[in-house]
């Protein structure tokens, strides 16, 4: 009752269970993880508690809330949970896993290469667009015709792109390593559930909980495995001469040893910037990177299949601009220019909503939300897929529309699908120039048709899961030829 008083209001929780049998019901009843928590929000308001046993979590469903606590007060807001699952290979490295200090560093770090990587003759535009041309040529000469397995075709496309910026490597459609990656991706994130994230650390690694970890932990470290090696070869790379360190390095691998160096010379005493750290930051970026944006272009996929007035709308303001610039593909210099490509990938995002349930963080002090009261050590975080389906904001919210933010341009501020203050999503520049650039080229140069005449719904297969997977489908890309461009 005393730690009740403490946090947001919420349902009566039970001793041992917590809430989870009314969460258990609620997602039960409405079919979803997310369409359960808006059911307890219908009845305890934008911020309330469930209790996960003993520990009481605090969920923020509103933006305006969000914006009051994320931004406003943003470094009170900061700290990532991670006693359980989320450190389970990281034990407090990486980025997405860290605090204090070294999350500073390594964070900055990150943001700095990436943004180094745009800048220039901008080396991201320059890789992604190089990708997209030889994985549509490749899927076209095995072919003869462009028919793609969605899920497959983003996975390589992405994989690749976010492998040349962080170790200049591409895959290969028959490489049987990245299979075996993404085989063991798509296992570990069916698996990983919100209990994995609760369960501390040391009861997790205890022999009691193996049965349950080498089912989601084991692919995880399979990925580490790879990551090791990769850098390895790299490094080898570096010290036999083949690859030549200078500048800003070309690749997130090469900077990283070039700032390995420099604390090295500048005698800077305990540097977080060691050969054991690189390779958990390359882990981070890889898993946070590949999967969510991969995620989020099949579902574009499937949003643009099921609205062929959409790809139209788009391919005329496309062809206007890159006509008017001479050239034959959409740019990232476009992007003022492109409302409506603009408005549509805003629009695959909300209604994509990837994250079923947001990473969490904890509360370093005590404090006030939304006139409540949660305490030091609360565990939060704001339900992005809440706020994304949140009628006031959205209206028919399950439409795909992306005119809604042609009509009422504030919109854009409201949608945070990269999360929101100083958590919030680093590689967003990277994301969103992958989403651009492809989604453009794809509306700009080819028709989408479904296979099998079957037009997958907008639906996801995983309503429980920590991550909304899309559907399973292939679709065919037809050249809109030269007549047009
Ligand atoms: C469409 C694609 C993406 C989406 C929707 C997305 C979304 C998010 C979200 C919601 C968070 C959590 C923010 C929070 O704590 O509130 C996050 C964190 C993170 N993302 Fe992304 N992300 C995407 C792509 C990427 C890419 C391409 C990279 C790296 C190259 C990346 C790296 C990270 C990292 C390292 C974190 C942890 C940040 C921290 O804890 O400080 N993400 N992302």
């Amino acid at each position: 009752y005393t730690s009740r008083r403490k946090n947001p209001y919420g349902p009566f929780p039970l001793p041992i269970i917590g809430n989870l049998h009314q969460l258990g019901y609620a997602v039960w009843k409405t079919g979803g993880i997310v369409s359960g928590f808006q059911e307890i929000r219908k009845r305890y308001g934008n911020v309330f508690t469930l209790w996960f046993g003993p520990l009481p979590t605090v969920y923020i469903a509103d933006y305006a809330v969000a914006h009051e606590t994320h931004v406003k007060r943003a470094n009170t807001f900061s700290a990532r949970w991670a006693i359980g699952g989320l450190n389970y290979i990281r034990e407090g490295r990486g980025i997405i896993g860290s605090n204090g200090e070294f999350w500073r560093e390594h964070r900055r770090f990150a943001l700095q290469t990436l943004r180094n990587f745009g800048l220039g003759k901008n080396v991201m535009e320059e890789r992604i667009m190089e990708e997209f041309y030889y994985r549509i040529t490749d899927f076209q000469s095995q072919n003869g015709e462009i028919i793609v397995h969605a899920g497959t075709f983003f996975d390589l496309l992405v994989g690749s792109i976010i492998n040349k910026l962080l170790v200049s490597e591409r895959f290969e459609k028959d490489d049987e390593e990245f299979e075996k990656l993404k085989n063991n991706l798509a296992r570990a994130f069916e698996s990983l559930s919100i209990i994995d994230a609760f369960t501390p650390l040391p009861l997790l690694k205890s022999r009691f909980m193996a049965w349950r970890t080498k089912k989601v932990f084991a692919p995880l470290d399979f990925v580490l495995k790879m990551t090791e090696k990769t850098v390895q070869k790299k490094i080898a790379a570096v010290k036999n001469g083949d690859v030549e360190l200078d500048g800003d390095g070309d690749d997130f691998v090469e900077a990283f040893l070039i700032k390995m160096a420099k604390d090295n010379k500048d005698g800077v005493k305990n540097s977080s910037f060691t050969l054991d750290t690189l390779t958990i930051d390359i882990y981070d970026l890889w898993l946070a990177g590949q999967e969510t944006t991969s995620t989020t272009l099949t579902w574009a996929c499937a949003c643009l299949l099921n609205n062929p007035h959409v790809v139209r709308k788009l391919r005329e303001e496309l062809l206007g601009v890159t006509r008017a610039a001479g050239r034959e593909h959409v740019s990232l210099t476009d992007r003022t220019i492109t409302p409506y490509l603009n408005a549509t990938i805003n629009e695959v995002q909300r209604i994509s909503s990837i994250l079923n349930v947001n990473l969490f963080r904890v509360m370093e002090e005590d404090t006030i939300i939304d006139g409540q009261p949660i305490s030091s050590g609360t565990v939060f975080t704001t339900q992005l897929a809440m706020i994304h389906t949140d009628e006031t904001l959205f209206k028919d919210h399950e439409q795909f529309d992306p005119e809604r933010f042609i009509d009422d341009t504030g919109l854009e501020k409201k949608l945070i699908p990269f999360g929101i203050g100083k958590r919030s999503c680093p590689g967003e520049s990277l994301a969103r120039a992958e989403l651009y650039l492809i989604l453009g080229n794809l509306a700009l140069k080819y028709d989408l048709e479904p296979v099998g005449g079957q037009v997958p719904l907008i639906k996801t297969s995983s309503p429980f899961g920590l991550m909304k997977r899309p559907p399973n489908y292939s679709v065919r890309l037809v050249p809109v030829g030269d007549k047009l461009l």
